[in-house]
């Protein structure tokens, strides 16, 4: 059965259908590609998907069960989680508080003085602010950690991004665009980082314009178009496919 499967999506804005019937399924374990000209509805894939948006028509599936329509928060907390084209942190607080921050629940940590917080809470705090320093350390941010992440560069953002949704230990990660605006040393980098994911178990499935990057690191690319499926195979398979070429000597 696969991990994640949408059948027949549609999704309108006034007049225009942004997904016209898209059906896509992604199997446990595979780290796929999302491609398409501008406006085919790559992201509103993504949003369906990962409730930002909801489908005006067709089915989510996640491991069987319809979740369309669900919220982030409870896709979140069944194991799907995604990144979005702009970085999300908060500018004016620290690489390493915003990695903590990432975190579902820290009961306590805003509402409660330290002297009333449970040894559950507190035990639950440390483990965040351990994962969240592993994690920090994992993505070379450590000698960023206590700067603000609004004096990142771009590609820093996107490493800092991805270490935020790890703290909420996905089984199925969507990520939109991690190499857009990143310089080429960066983009491997995170491109490794996204690959080592993968080898541990972790499904993924990435919309990227960069085409050379993201064809070298998936095992399956996925082409929409206008709204639907267009063509989907291995990388080599889908670039020699004329319509594919037209789709994108069209854009
Ligand atoms: N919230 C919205 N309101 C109105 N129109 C929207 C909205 N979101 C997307 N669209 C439109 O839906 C279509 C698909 O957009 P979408 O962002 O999903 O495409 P995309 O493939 O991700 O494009 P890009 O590669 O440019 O990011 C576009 O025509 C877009 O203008």
């Amino acid at each position: 059965m696969s991990l994640l499967a949408v059948e027949n999506l549609v999704k309108t804005f006034g007049g225009l259908r942004a997904l016209d019937g898209l059906s896509v399924s992604v199997d446990r374990g595979e780290l796929v590609g999302v491609m398409g000209p501008n406006g085919a509805g790559k992201s509103t894939f993504f949003n369906c998907v990962s409730g930002v948006v909801s489908p005006d028509g067709g089915r989510v599936l996640l491991d069987g069960a319809d979740v369309t329509g669900d919220s982030p928060e409870s896709l979140a907390r069944t194991g799907m989680v995604r990144t979005f084209q702009h970085t999300r942190e908060l500018e004016t607080m620290t690489v390493r508080d915003n990695v903590r921050l990432a975190a579902s629940d820290q009961p306590g940590e805003r509402t409660l003085p330290a002297l009333f917080r449970t040894e559950s809470m507190r035990d639950r705090e440390q483990e965040v602010r351990e994962r969240a320093d592993g994690l920090v350390e994992t993505f070379e941010l450590d000698h960023l950690a206590d700067e603000y992440s609004g004096s990142l560069s771009g590609g820093q953002r996107k490493l800092l991004e991805l270490a935020r949704v790890l703290m909420l230990d996905p089984n199925l990660l969507l990520l939109d665009e991690p190499f857009a605006g990143v310089n080429p040393t960066l983009t491997r980098e995170i491109a490794g980082r996204i690959r080592a994911l993968n080898d541990e178990g972790m499904t993924v499935v990435v919309i990227e314009h960069e085409l050379e990057t993201l064809t070298e690191l998936v095992d399956r690319l996925v082409v929409l178009q206008q709204g639907s499926l267009l063509v989907e195979g291995d990388p080599e398979t889908v670039l020699s496919d004329e319509r594919v070429i037209e789709a994108y000597l069209g854009e």
